[in-house]
């Protein structure tokens, strides 16, 4: 994975190489506490151990007892379902890869009514085993496969903690179930259990995915020069700090559309707190050059770019034509134009003094797909600490939870009452 800092500098919101220099003394005291965290196995800096602690071959034979499926169909929401979902959009295989990570009737009934039930694999994933949307869904898809006929616990795989309503069900009803690990949020947990059932069940090779979070892993050092994890963290940070508190993420890949939503999560959940923090804004190259672009490039000063893409993919040519202000496009390929427009995009950028960042993966498979989330991790520690946040928090989110439970009568809280002093102003 290669990280090129070259137009974060000289911008708008003025970072130098200088001050970059300055900075990486604050990522060595940095490096030294994630590194202690790490070796404590504390909370959340466990989760960048991943890579040497996920035991492959313990997935890969408790999603065995699945043959031919048609189809996995994983039930959890944010960090249960990103991760394995940014894996399965990147990457082929002849198992399809579904996700019911939203509660919204009508969508949930268009994708269970679209299923193979009885060829589908049911990746029922909670960390906290309590998430209302998770379980109601369950439920829900749990009917849906009694109805057609279907021995949903024949079918049913659960991914969870040591305890809440998803481990009890697993044990009642003898569902196969793996661990999430210890100490690893589920924004974090894409490397273990959590993201990785979904890929065995498609066929998806896991070592290479935790290799390539391995070699991310072993660059980690006291120097932002020396991760590309690290570089990026840093630079957003000081960025952040300069101004620029949203973050565009613009994979130009298709495949990598749902990175740039699994980064979303990382970012906004880890970082948002005491009133800092940077936006996650996502976009997709090209085609955002033909909507977003116009405000990143000439709106208010208070953006990074990020620009993501593999530096090879299976290329197609564009057919020649006898048009003749076409002719420009006779003997490319799809991929010539992309690439052009990747780097018109980042000209343009930086001419308007806007500060972009370019990362390039080798190519889209599972090695660098693996770097790549690792790197990103990585990164997000690391700007926590810089910033001095409580990365592996979300108390704002839950302060939601507990409203939405309250109301259905799942508890007494007081973030319930707080909805019911709604004011109105209603304009019909
Ligand atoms: O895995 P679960 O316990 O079901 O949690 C799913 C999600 O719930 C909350 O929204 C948390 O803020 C997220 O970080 C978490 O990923």
């Amino acid at each position: 994975m290669y990280v090129d800092l070259g137009n974060a500098l000289g911008t708008r919101p003025g970072l130098d190489r200088d001050t970059l220099d300055r900075l990486d003394e604050r990522v060595a005291d940095a490096h030294g506490t994630i590194a202690a965290g790490r070796e404590a196995e504390e909370h959340g800096y466990a989760a960048l151990n991943l890579p040497e602690t996920t035991d492959a071959d313990a997935i890969r034979s408790a999603v065995s007892r699945f043959e031919n499926p048609a189809a996995v169909l994983t039930v959890g929401i944010g960090g249960s379902a990103l991760g394995a979902a940014t894996v399965a959009n990147a990457l082929d295989s002849e198992v399809d890869a579904y996700f019911l990570d939203n509660v919204d009737p009508e969508w949930v009934t268009r994708k269970l009514d679209a299923l193979p039930l009885d060829r589908t694999v049911v990746n029922v994933v909670s960390r906290s085993g309590t998430t209302a949307e998770t379980l109601s869904n369950f439920l829900v898809v749990r009917d849906a496969m009694e109805s057609a006929g279907v021995d949903w616990t024949d079918r049913t795989f659960v991914t969870t903690g040591e305890e809440g309503n998803l481990r009890e069900l697993a044990n009642k009803h003898d569902l196969p179930a793996l661990d999430v690990p210890d100490g690893v949020p589920g924004r974090f947990s894409a490397l273990s259990t959590v993201g990785l059932a979904c890929a065995a069940i498609q066929g998806h090779d896991l070592d290479a995915l935790l290799q390539g979070g391995a070699d991310a892993m072993d660059s980690l050092s006291g120097s932002l020069y020396d991760s590309p994890g690290y570089a990026y963290g840093a630079v957003s940070y000081a960025l952040a700090r300069r101004g620029a508190g949203v973050n565009a993420m613009m994979p130009y890949a298709e495949s990598l559309e749902t990175f740039a939503e699994w980064f979303a999560q990382l970012w906004a959940e880890s970082l948002g707190k005491d009133g800092v923090g940077q936006t996650p804004a996502r976009a997709l190259g090209a085609t955002d050059q033909h909507s977003q672009l116009q405000l990143y490039r000439a709106g208010p000063n208070d953006k990074l770019v990020t620009l993501v893409r593999p530096r090879e993919y299976e290329d197609r040519a564009i057919p020649e034509t006898d048009l003749d202000g076409l002719s420009y496009l006779g003997g490319k390929s799809l991929g010539e134009l992309l690439d052009a427009e990747f780097e018109a995009t980042e000209a343009s950028l930086k001419a308007a003094a806007v500060p972009n960042v370019r990362i390039e993966l080798e190519r889209v498979d599972e090695r660098n797909l693996g770097e790549l989330l690792y790197a990103m991790e990585a990164a997000t520690v690391l700007y926590g600490e810089l910033d001095n946040v409580s990365t592996f928090t979300q108390p704002a989110v839950e302060w939601g939870k507990k409203a939405a439970r309250g109301l259905l009568g799942g508890g007494d809280f007081e973030e319930a009452d707080a909805v019911q002093d709604k004011e109105t102003l209603v304009v019909e």
